[in-house]
């Protein structure tokens, strides 16, 4: 799991960013060293360009290691989608944000992250990264959705809803971000994923709009999926995607609230429990060093 470290050149590039590309199963990042600031060194609209897979470096967000607001934490993490958007957490990206640390000569057996979805704890492995995600966020003001609460009163479990000429059953669950989750008997012949997944996260009752995750069970303990990700689009994979589509599936009575459930993602397996001891779900996978480089800006 060792990080090839090429001797940083001096840019020769006029307003250069230096940074490190990772991924977690094909969902990859820019990340930029930070530090030692307390807000991104860049906007919003400079990490779109730096998203762009043409013009730019390329990938599915750019992630800041920021110095944390008080002494309970290592880090802050903050993150802007290709978008430019920025989202509460990204559960690829921590495990990214976590191996860039360690990379940076930040050696811990644990990280206490600060994020806007509250504190997020990964935990390095031999070869992969275990995250305690906290606890999912069911109630559908929380979500945020406005769909007619139908579960434990005040949440949404196979509510069935109309968008793109079609009727859904959404399950809807936040990890901070929101998800909106679909499950199907077939991935490919069930829906039409490029008109589907857009609709579905642009759709009204989602006032914060949401990521979409289209599911197929396989077996109690092994769920296939599809994701159209919030100011991402479709991406190999989704780390709170997983997180939530467990827990909707376990709420659903799809599958049994076992040990540990795989979930197949177009870009590899997460490994997701909904621990009952303390209802924190936690996410095992990989995290990988791509490049690094300047860009300019
Ligand atoms: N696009 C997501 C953020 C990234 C989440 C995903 N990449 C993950 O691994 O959790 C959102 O706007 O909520």
């Amino acid at each position: 799991f060792s990080t090839p470290r090429a001797p940083r050149r001096a840019t020769t590039v006029r307003n250069a960013v230096q940074f490190s590309k990772y991924h977690g199963l094909g969902n990859d990042f820019i990340l930029i060293d930070n530090r030692d600031r307390d807000d991104p060194s860049l906007t919003p609209e400079q990490a779109e360009k730096l998203c762009n897979r043409n013009f730019g470096i390329g990938g599915d967000g750019v992630i800041f290691a920021l110095k944390p607001p008080s002494s309970e934490y290592d880090f802050t993490m903050r993150i802007y989608n290709s978008d430019g958007s920025e989202p509460e957490m990204c559960g690829n990206g921590i495990r990214c944000f976590a191996q860039f640390l360690k990379d940076l000569g930040e050696e811990q057996k644990s990280y206490n992250i600060h994020t806007l979805a509250g504190k997020i704890v990964p935990v390095m492995n031999e070869d992969s990264i275990t995250v305690d995600m906290g606890e999912p966020i069911l109630a559908a003001a929380k979500v945020p959705t406005t769909l007619e609460p139908n579960f434990e009163g005040d949440s949404v479990v196979e509510q069935t809803y109309e968008c793109n000429g079609k009727e859904w059953k959404i399950s809807c669950v936040s990890m901070g971000n929101p998800h909106a989750v679909i499950f199907v008997n077939d991935l490919e012949k069930d829906i039409d994923f490029a008109n589907d997944g857009p609709a579905l996260e642009k759709a009204s009752v989602f006032p914060a709009k949401t990521n979409v995750e289209f599911v197929q069970v396989k077996a109690p303990d092994h769920l296939v999926m599809k994701v159209w990700e919030r100011g991402a689009g479709p991406t190999l994979a989704c780390g709170t995607g997983a997180c939530a589509l467990t827990v909707a599936a376990i709420r659903a009575g799809k599958i049994p609230r076992g040990e540990s459930c795989r979930v197949t993602l177009p870009g590899g397996d997460l490994f997701i429990e909904w621990r009952e001891s303390d209802s924190h779900v936690y996410m095992t996978g990989p995290a990988t060093f791509a490049f690094e480089g300047s860009a300019k800006v």
